[in-house]
């Protein structure tokens, strides 16, 4: 088993450490079965691919979808490898009773694998998905009455609504009041953070006594977003309910108390977290294990309200919560004693969106409106046709103005987009004497850079950011915006790729690099969570890239007045249906398409993401 697990690692379909791990297991405790041995090479290579857990029914149906398998073509040399040639003749039940014999998965707290329900774990994993299934159910299970005070100060937020419309964001407040969590799900501009706003202050006039609330999200640039569209939320509420709102959000690291080099935080079942409400913006990026951590963290009284959307790519580490646990929201599933909770607020008919939904589908609300893309918006109408899987949308681009597909199929035809793009930052860039102090004019250029993004869907190559990024910045230099001959240069856009807990910036956080002409020196100028700016030394900064080009993954938490989105000419099995939604709605104003091959679009659009949970 071993010298087929490595022939897989030669050829990558597996990487190093899936091979490792079962020979580092055997070194603690001997394995003999190497069914075993291939089983949890396996797992651990699905767990590097976002996946919670094997299914063991997906094994026994489609063993080769479980390794980094080439197309048909590139091995049919090697056909007598492929997971489906070694399992053929080996059944479930052969399956199950091999793990069940394995001292790998006896049961005791230090057993590195767990079989649960036809499921195969990575025992953190198992632990971390126990967690969340038990908190969140024992919280959506508390429920609360509303005083007439919180009725009478829902009619007074709210305005009545139509009969033929129902207004969700009321409904959303309704339902998050009754209970210790909620979910609040929806698309771009569909008013989560209006909606967490009024119910927040809904919140605080419902109790006299004081109560803690605490505002995060997964990173520094989504608590940026946050903290400036809470703020525009709060302006927009009547006077007498915008008091004690907050409006300092913090990442999910810095709330918890992340430790260096520590998989623990500070924060945790016995050191409770000292608030009475959370908020956690953009929760489509919150992967499993931190999910679990929060949820521990919480204080059993403390009620937690989850904004995101659910359509978005899941995390990048492994799990797909947010997903998971709206599965159901979009026909509502509400049973009937939740719709006659709701129909006092309501003119509309709420029986479309009755159902036999779980305890959690009555706590999750789905907004259906985009306050932000009507009907003229070819970005709004883009993103609904990739999300619903129509094949079609790529004629959407000939209807509107907004969004923009690039003629020919070669890497140049980005040029005039990118350049025009990135002119006006990097024209700020040269312009430091035209402000009051660095203060301002690092405001300025890093406000500027959220004018325009590159966004791409792979990592290497020439259609990928390394690939890109390197021409992005000859292209530049060519017309004069900047000078590249050094590493570090001024206007440089780099991204953390590493979370930096002694310099307090995060993976995903951006600076730009800049020539302080008063004193001499390039520094990296970056924004924080609370929107204050921190100088770093370049030479202070490791494991960061340059991010002219950016992939979707890392896009995510951030919006840009323009996107350019490159999908490569070659099917990928990164390409999907989220991928492509998650780029369209990085974009506010507009958004342009590099697209070598329209059957790669296609395909995109109707692939889905699937990862496997026992959510
Ligand atoms: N019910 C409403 N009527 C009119 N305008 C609304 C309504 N709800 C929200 N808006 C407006 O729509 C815009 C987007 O709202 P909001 O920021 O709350 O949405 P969001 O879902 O949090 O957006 P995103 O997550 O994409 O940033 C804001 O300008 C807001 O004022």
């Amino acid at each position: 088993m071993q010298q087929l697990l490595q022939r897989w690692v030669d050829r990558r379909w597996l990487r190093a450490l899936d091979a490792q791990l079962p020979l580092t297991l055997n070194q603690v405790v001997a394995e003999p079965n190497p069914l075993v041995w291939l089983l949890c090479a396996l797992l651990c290579h699905q767990y590097g691919r976002g996946h919670s857990c094997i299914l063991l029914q997906d094994l026994i149906k489609n063993p080769d979808s479980l390794l980094s398998l080439p197309p048909q073509n590139q091995y049919s040399q090697f056909f007598a490898d492929r997971p489906s040639h070694i399992l053929a003749g080996i059944s479930l039940a052969d399956i199950e009773q091999a793990l069940a014999s394995s001292e790998w998965l006896k049961q005791n707290e230090i057993a590195p694998l767990v079989l649960a329900e036809k499921r195969l774990y990575l025992h953190r994993l198992f632990q971390a998905e126990q967690i969340v299934k038990q908190q969140i159910s024992q919280r959506v299970q508390q429920q609360i009455n509303l005083t007439d005070k919180v009725k009478q100060n829902i009619s007074q937020l709210f305005t009545a609504d139509e009969q033929k419309e129902t207004d969700w964001q009321k409904l959303a407040c309704v339902m998050a009041l009754q209970r210790h969590f909620a979910i609040i799900t929806g698309g771009p501009g569909t008013g989560k953070t209006t909606t967490v706003v009024k119910l927040l202050a809904l919140l605080l006039q419902s109790t006299a006594s004081k109560i803690t609330i605490k505002l995060a999200a997964p990173t520094g640039k989504a608590a940026v977003r946050l903290t400036e569209s809470i703020s525009g939320a709060i302006a927009n509420l009547p006077t007498d309910f915008q008091a004690a709102i907050p409006t300092e959000v913090v990442t999910l690291h810095r709330l918890l108390g992340a430790m260096p080099n520590r998989r623990q935080f500070k924060h945790n079942a016995e050191q409770p977290l000292a608030l009475d409400v959370l908020v956690v913006d953009e929760a489509s990026m919150v992967d499993l294990e931190m999910m679990a951590a929060l949820l521990q963290a919480l204080p059993s009284h403390a009620r937690l309200i989850l904004l995101g959307d659910k359509d978005q790519l899941a995390s990048v580490e492994a799990g797909s919560v947010l997903g998971d646990l709206c599965r159901g929201a979009e026909k509502g599933q509400y049973l009937p004693q939740t719709l006659a909770l709701l129909a006092p607020f309501t003119a509309s008919d709420l029986s479309p969106w009755q159902g036999a939904g779980t305890e959690l589908n009555q706590a999750t609300v789905m907004l259906r409106k985009s306050h932000r893309f009507d009907a003229k918006s070819g970005i709004g109408q883009l993103a609904f046709a990739v999300n619903r899987g129509d094949s079609s949308a790529i004629n959407l681009f000939n209807q509107f103005d907004d969004i923009n597909l690039l003629a020919g199929n070669q890497i140049k035809a980005l040029q005039p987009v990118v350049v025009a793009g990135y002119r006006h930052y990097l024209q700020l860039v040269q312009r430091q004497a035209d402000y009051g102090d660095s203060e301002q004019w690092a405001g300025a250029v890093l406000a500027a850079y959220t004018q325009f993004q590159l966004l791409c869907a792979l990592r290497s190559g020439d259609w990928g950011i390394e690939g890109l990024n390197e021409q992005i910045s000859r292209w530049l230099m060519a017309e004069g915006l900047l000078d590249c001959s050094q590493q570090w240069y001024n206007g440089r856009p780099i991204m953390m790729q590493r979370n930096n807990y002694s310099l307090g910036l995060m993976n995903g956080d951006i600076g730009i690099t800049l020539f302080d002409a008063s004193t001499g020196k390039l520094r990296v100028v970056f924004q924080l969570a609370d929107s204050s700016l921190k100088w770093v030394l370049p030479s202070r900064l490791s494991d960061i890239a340059t991010v002219f080009a950016m992939t979707v993954h890392k896009s995510q938490g951030s919006e840009f007045s323009h996107c350019c989105l490159v999908l490569p000419p070659d099917n990928s099995p990164i390409l999907s249906r989220e991928l492509l939604y998650t780029g369209i709605t990085r974009a506010k104003k507009q958004f342009t398409l590099l697209c070598g091959n329209s059957e790669i679009l296609a395909q995109t659009i109707s692939k889905r993401v699937s990862r496997s949970s026992g959510l």
